[in-house]
C-alpha cells in the first residue's frame, strides 16, 4: 500500500518525537498526530516552540521546520483516522492500578480504545501499527476488536516497537540501531518499511513474527535494566571491600563480550519504562505458570529497590541518624539527564523515605518546575498535599537549594552540577557539609579538597 497521510494516536514522549522525524524525512507523506488532550495538542502547537510539552535535545528545530506543512498536531481523532493509510498507536501503557495484575501487568485500556475508535469510524482499509510497548500476543485482542466491527474494512496489524531513550530521542531516532517491525503481511510490513527506509539502511530494518516484535521490546528492557541493577549490586559490595565500582565496571565493560555500556552505578533507575516493563515481564511468565522466570527477573525491580532504599537510610545514618527538620538539598529532580520526564524518578522514592524522616527539602532541577515535583509526591499517597507542599519546594537557582542545607543529595546526572561554584555552596552550608553523589559524578578528592564530607555510589 502506498502511504500518502499517516495519523499517530498519542502526542506523548514517543508519538511527538517518532513522528515529528518520520514527518521530517518523509517530506511527502501528511503525518497528524492526535491526542485526547488538548492542552497538550495546544502546546504542542504553541508557536513558541520552547513551550512544546516535550523537552528533547533537537526535537524543537525539527517540530519549526515541519509543523504546518507536512506535520499536524490535532484533537480531531476520527478525522485523522480516517484520512490515513496508516495509523500509528502511541498511547501511554501504565502499570495497572486496580483489579486483576494490580502493581504488576500493563494496563491495555487506552490501547482498546483506540483499537474501538479505529473500528467504529475507519471507512477504508488500514494497516494500524503497535507503537506503544504492549505485552506479547496484544495484537491478537486488537485484531479480533478490529475484524469484529462488521464493516468491510479490512486491517493489518503491525508491531513496530520503540528504542528511544529520553534525553537523546532525537539522535535516536535519526541513527536508530534497528528499526523492528513484526508482521504477517508482507505487504503492510514493506510499506511502513519504506517509510523508515527514507532514513535508515533497509539492513538495519528487521523484519520478523509479531509475537517476536512485541516479546523483543519488553526483553530490551529487561535485559538494560538487569545491567543496572547487576552493576548497583556489586556497587554495595564494593562499599564493603574498598574496591570502586566505576574501576570495576570500566574493566569489565573492556571486555568486547560485555560492552561498556549501560554500566554506570546509580541511585538506581527510574523512567517510564523499565520497571512498568518488567513488571509486565514477570505478570507475563506468571500468567503461564513460569515462576522461575518470574522471579528471576523480579530480581532487577527487587534490587532497583534496594538501591533507592540504601542510598536514603545512608544518608540519614551519616546525618547522625537523624534528618527531623533539617534542610535537604537536592540537585535534579528528572529520572534522567536532558528530559524534563520525571516518571518513576528515584528522587521521587529517596525524598518520600526522608520525608518520613520530617526531613525538609530544597529541589532544584534545570527543566522540573514545583508542581510537578508535587504532584509527583501527591500520587503517592504518603502524606496530605499540605505537608507535602510544606516540607519540599523547588528553587529558582542551585544556590538557594543548596544555602543553608545540611547534605546535597545529586539525584541526576545533569550536567550543569559539574560547573557549579561548589567552594562557595561549601562557605553557604551548615557544617559538616555533606555531598551524597547518587550518580557519581564530582571529582571525590576535589571536593574533600574544598572541605566537604563526600560519599558515592560504590567507592
Ligand atoms: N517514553 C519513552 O521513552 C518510551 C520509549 C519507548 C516506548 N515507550 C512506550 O510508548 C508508549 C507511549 O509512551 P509515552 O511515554 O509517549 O506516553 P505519554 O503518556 O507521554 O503519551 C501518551 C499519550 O496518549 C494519549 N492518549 C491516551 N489514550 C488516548 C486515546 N484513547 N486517544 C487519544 N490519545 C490518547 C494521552 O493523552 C497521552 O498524551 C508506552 O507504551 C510506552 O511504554 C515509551
Ligand atoms: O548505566 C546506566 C544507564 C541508565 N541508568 C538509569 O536508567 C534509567 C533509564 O535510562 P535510559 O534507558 O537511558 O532512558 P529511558 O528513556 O528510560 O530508555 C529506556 O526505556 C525506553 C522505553 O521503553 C526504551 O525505548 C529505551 O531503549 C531504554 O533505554 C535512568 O534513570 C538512568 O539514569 C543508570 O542508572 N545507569
Amino acid at each position: 500500500m502506498k502511504v500518502t497521510k499517516i495519523c499517530c494516536i498519542g502526542a506523548g514522549y514517543v508519538g511527538g518525537p517518532t513522528m515529528a522525524v518520520i514527518a521530517k524525512k518523509n517530506p511527502n507523506i501528511k503525518v497528524t498526530i492526535v491526542d485526547i488532550n488538548k492542552a497538550r495538542i495546544d502546546a504542542w502547537n504553541d508557536p513558541d516552540v520552547s513551550k512544546l510539552p516535550i523537552y528533547e535535545p533537537g526535537l524543537a528545530e525539527i517540530v519549526k521546520e515541519t509543523r504546518g506543512k507536512n506535520l499536524f498536531f490535532s484533537t480531531e481523532i476520527d478525522k485523522a483516522i480516517n484520512e490515513s493509510e496508516m495509523i500509528f498507536i502511541s498511547v501511554n501503557t501504565p502499570t495497572k492500578t486496580y483489579g486483576k495484575g494490580k502493581g504488576m501487568a500493563a494496563d491495555l485500556k487506552y490501547v482498546e480504545l483506540c483499537a474501538r475508535n479505529i473500528a467504529e469510524v475507519a471507512k477504508t482499509d488500514k494497516i494500524v501499527v503497535e507503537k506503544s510497548t504492549l505485552p506479547v500476543r496484544t495484537a491478537q485482542a486488537i485484531k479480533s476488536i478490529l475484524d469484529n466491527t462488521g464493516s468491510n474494512v479490512n486491517f493489518e496489524i503491525l508491531s513496530n516497537p520503540e528504542f528511544l531513550a529520553e534525553g537523546t530521542a532525537i539522535q535516536d531516532l535519526l541513527n536508530p540501531d534497528r528499526v523492528l517491525i513484526g508482521g504477517e503481511s508482507k505487504d503492510a510490513i514493506e510499506s511502513l518499511a519504506n517509510i523508515y527506509g527514507s532514513w535508515v539502511p533497509q539492513a538495519q530494518i528487521l523484519r520478523t513474527n509479531v509475537w517476536s516484535s512485541e516479546l523483543s521490546k519488553l526483553t530490551a528492557n529487561a535485559f538494560l535494566a538487569q545491567r543496572i541493577s547487576s552493576i548497583n549490586a556489586i556497587s554495595e559490595l564494593c562499599e564493603k571491600t574498598e574496591a570502586n565500582v566505576d574501576e570495576v565496571a570500566k574493566a569489565i565493560g573492556m571486555d568486547s563480550r560485555i560492552g561498556p555500556k549501560f554500566l554506570k552505578s546509580s541511585v538506581g533507575f527510574g523512567g517510564s519504562c523499565f520497571q512498568k516493563d518488567i513488571l509486565n515481564l514477570v505478570y507475563i511468565a506468571r500468567s503461564y505458570n513460569l515462576q522461575a522466570v518470574a522471579d528471576y527477573w523480579e530480581q532487577v525491580i527487587i534490587l532497583n529497590d534496594h538501591q533507592k532504599r540504601r542510598f536514603a537510610d545512608h544518608l540519614i545514618s551519616t546525618l547522625y541518624n537523624t534528618v527531623s527538620g533539617k534542610k535537604i538539598g537536592f540537585l535534579g529532580w528528572a529520572f534522567k539527564k536532558d528530559t524534563n520526564d520525571t516518571r518513576e524518578s528515584a528522587a521521587i522514592y529517596v525524598a518520600d523515605h526522608l520525608l518520613n524522616e520530617q526531613a525538609n527539602i530544597a529541589v532544584y532541577d534545570p527543566k522540573v518546575s514545583n508542581e510537578k515535583i508535587q504532584s509527583d509526591l501527591n500520587y503517592l499517597n504518603t502524606r496530605s498535599e499540605e505537608e507535602n507542599n510544606k516540607l519540599v519546594q523547588a528553587t529558582d537557582t542551585p544556590y538557594e537549594a543548596l544555602k543553608d542545607a545540611h547534605a546535597v543529595a545529586i539525584m541526576t546526572e545533569w550536567d550543569e552540577f559539574k560547573t557549579y561554584d561548589w567552594e562557595k555552596i561549601y562557605t553557604e552550608m551548615k557544617k559538616p557539609a555533606f555531598i551524597f553523589d547518587g550518580r557519581n559524578i564530582l571529582n571525590k578528592s576535589e571536593m574533600e579538597k574544598i572541605g566537604f564530607e563526600y560519599s558515592s555510589i560504590g567507592q
